[in-house]
This record gives C-alpha cells, sequence and structure tokens, in this order.
C-alpha cells in the first residue's frame, strides 16, 4: 500500500489515448483510492508554478488594510451584499489562523455566470450566493492582478478537467461521464495568507486543538484538521513548509512545497460520488517559521449540477442531490463562512 505521496507527470493527458496516457490514468487512480494525495506536474499552465509568478498573485496581501476591507464579505462587514465570495480576515481566537480571499468563476469574464450575474459592480444580482460576483481590487491599485488571477484560474480548470476525465478512465466508466456537471462550474480560486501568531495578542493557543508534537517539537496549528468538501483540489504552495496530510495508517505525513507541482487530494463529493472509491483524505497545517502563503483550487461543479449514483459495482447507492445545496450545507461549517448558513435554502426539497 503506498504511504508515499507520489509525484505523476500529466502531460499525456492533454494529448489523445495513448499506453502512457493509460499509465498515468492508472497511477492518479492508485493515489485518489489509496492515500488520497498526489503531486502533479508537467501540464499547460505549468509555468505559473514559481516564487515569481506566484508572487504576482500573492500581491494581494500588500493592499493597505484600507483596501483589504473593500473586499470583505457579509458576516465580517454587515454593509456588504457580498456573502460567499470575497476577504476574510484574520480571526485571532479560532484555531485556523489565516487571511485571504475566495475568487470565482466571473474572474475569467462578467458574463461566465450569465446575464444576472454581468456588470454586478460588487452587488450581487443573481438569488443565488454561490454565484455572485467576487468583490476584486480596484486595477490601479494593483495593476495586472485581474489579469494574472483569470490566467491562473483558465489553467487550473483545463488540469482539473484533465484529472476529471482520467478519473472517470479510471473509474472504467466513459470519459465524458462527469463533463456536463463540469460546464458552467462554480470553481474557487483562494488565495491565504497565515502570519506567524503574535505571542502576545493575548489568545490562549494552549489547549490540545491549538498544538501538536512533530518531529519532537511542539507546532501550533494554524489550518485546522479537515477534508474538501469538492471535487477535486489544486495547491500551489509557495515554498513553505506546513501542510499535512493524515495517511492510511492514520500518521500525519509532510505534503513538502516543490517548485513546478501543484499538490492534489480529492474532495468529499468524489469520495460520496464514487461510493468511497476516491479517498478525501484529511489535512491540517501546522506552523512553519515564517508567513505561508498558499494557493488552493478547489475544482467545483455547476450549482445546479445533478449529483447521482455512478454506474460503479458495488457501490454503496445514495439519493441523488443538487450539488449547490451539498456545498452550501458543507462550506459553511467553515469558520470563514460561520454565521451565512440561514442565507441559501436547498433549491431541492430533502426526500424524507
Ligand atoms: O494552506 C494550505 O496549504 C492548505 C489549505 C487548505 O487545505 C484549504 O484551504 O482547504
Ligand atoms: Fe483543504
Amino acid at each position: 500500500m503506498a504511504q508515499e505521496i507520489e509525484i505523476i507527470g500529466i502531460a499525456d493527458l492533454f494529448e489523445p489515448p495513448s499506453p502512457a496516457r493509460d499509465h498515468a490514468d492508472t497511477r492518479i487512480m492508485a493515489a485518489a483510492s489509496g492515500i488520497g494525495f498526489m503531486a502533479v506536474r508537467d501540464f499547460p499552465g505549468d509555468h505559473w508554478l514559481t516564487p515569481d509568478r506566484r508572487a504576482q498573485l500573492l500581491r494581494i496581501f500588500a493592499l493597505s488594510e484600507a483596501e483589504k476591507q473593500k473586499l470583505l464579505r457579509w458576516n465580517f462587514d454587515p454593509t456588504r451584499k457580498n456573502v460567499y465570495r470575497g476577504w476574510f480576515p484574520l480571526q485571532p481566537t479560532a484555531v485556523s489562523y489565516k487571511e485571504g480571499i475566495d475568487i470565482g468563476p466571473d474572474i475569467i469574464g462578467p458574463d461566465i455566470m450569465g446575464p444576472d450575474i454581468a456588470d454586478a459592480g460588487g452587488v450581487s444580482t443573481s438569488d443565488d450566493p454561490l454565484r455572485e460576483p467576487t468583490p476584486l481590487p480596484a486595477e490601479d491599485a494593483l495593476p495586472g492582478w485581474r489579469a494574472a488571477a483569470a490566467d491562473y484560474y483558465r489553467s487550473m480548470e483545463s488540469v482539473g478537467n484533465a484529472l476529471m476525465r482520467s478519473i472517470a478512465r479510471g473509474l472504467g466508466l466513459p470519459e465524458t461521464i462527469f463533463d456536463a456537471c463540469f460546464d458552467d462550474g462554480i470553481s474557487t480560486l483562494r488565495l491565504i495568507r497565515y502570519p506567524l501568531r503574535d505571542a502576545n495578542a493575548g489568545v490562549d493557543t494552549s489547549g490540545p486543538e491549538f498544538s501538536v508534537i512533530h518531529k519532537g517539537e511542539t507546532r501550533t496549528i494554524i489550518g485546522r484538521e479537515h477534508a474538501d468538501s469538492g471535487f477535486v483540489t489544486l495547491l500551489a504552495q509557495d515554498g513553505v513548509e506546513g501542510l499535512q496530510a493524515k495517511n492510511l495508517a492514520g500518521e500525519w505525513i509532510d505534503v513538502p512545497p516543490a517548485n513546478g507541482t501543484l499538490a492534489v487530494n480529492f474532495g468529499q463529493l468524489l469520495e460520496r460520488w464514487t461510493g468511497g472509491r476516491v479517498r478525501a483524505t484529511r489535512h491540517r497545517v501546522i506552523a512553519p517559521k515564517t508567513v505561508r502563503l498558499s494557493i488552493p483550487f478547489f475544482y467545483e461543479p455547476r450549482v445546479d449540477a445533478e449529483i447521482a449514483p455512478l454506474p460503479l459495482k458495488g457501490a454503496e447507492p445514495f439519493e441523488p442531490f443538487l450539488y449547490g445545496d451539498y456545498l452550501w450545507e458543507a462550506a459553511t461549517n467553515f469558520v470563514e463562512m460561520s454565521g451565512i448558513k440561514h442565507l441559501r435554502q436547498p433549491r431541492r426539497a430533502k426526500a424524507s
């Protein structure tokens, strides 16, 4: 049983069928159904995986506090209309000690989510918060940032799409089986900064939920243990350690950052969809010695995608559900989304 995180070259996933592509599919499915983590490299858009290129996106953390506050969402500033996309500030008493922004598909074109969302000027005109536009920094505050974020978003969509088809093939299903669900998907590009905890901030972090022993050293937790909720997550770490994954033996192993690779893990949606064939591996972040920056991309279906059991032998059946309903329930349990669950009702009543 593989206990190490494999590095897999995925160039062949972007080419016509070949034995090399079959081999990559096999390795990906082994990682997905084994440890539930892998690292991938060699794909169109991999030029983004250098410190200089990532810095173009991470410039957002250099904005002034006043500029960041303009991007806040409703649960942190009740004068804002956006509830799902936008800035989440540091919450010093929470186990997860991070700030950042969640960016939706409107970054790649205001029309991407239909006319109800176009030109909303930061005000949600959609009746679904999962489709609201992202409040973005002004162009003159960060020249070129929007174009860089859009290009990055497009690159990650294309990697997510290639992995989605590879997983379909790896399950022995038609490679297009998931395609319709990902048309107009609502993937999230998240930029995160974890500063060093200020020992004088008056927050008691001595409790067991805040710290662990790692290689004989006490390390504070800055990203609470969780499994991601979506389909697949593509994570660019910015050269700083701290990410850990729980392996099949229940031990925490380091997921080291490496330039030119994305760490990939699989989400709970995919675990459920595949009746447990793919594993949504739990992970966490322990405090490194310096500030940590990271860029997860959550590859996700469309809001109204119907998630129904796949024709897989022996897989546990389940009641079909709408992705948006599932996502809202899952996402609003995270601390950066606290206090918003009541703002969206399920679009489909649950069968009783
Ligand atoms: O900081 C990291 O690298 C992990 C982030 C993460 O797990 C998440 O945002 O879901
Ligand atoms: Fe995560």
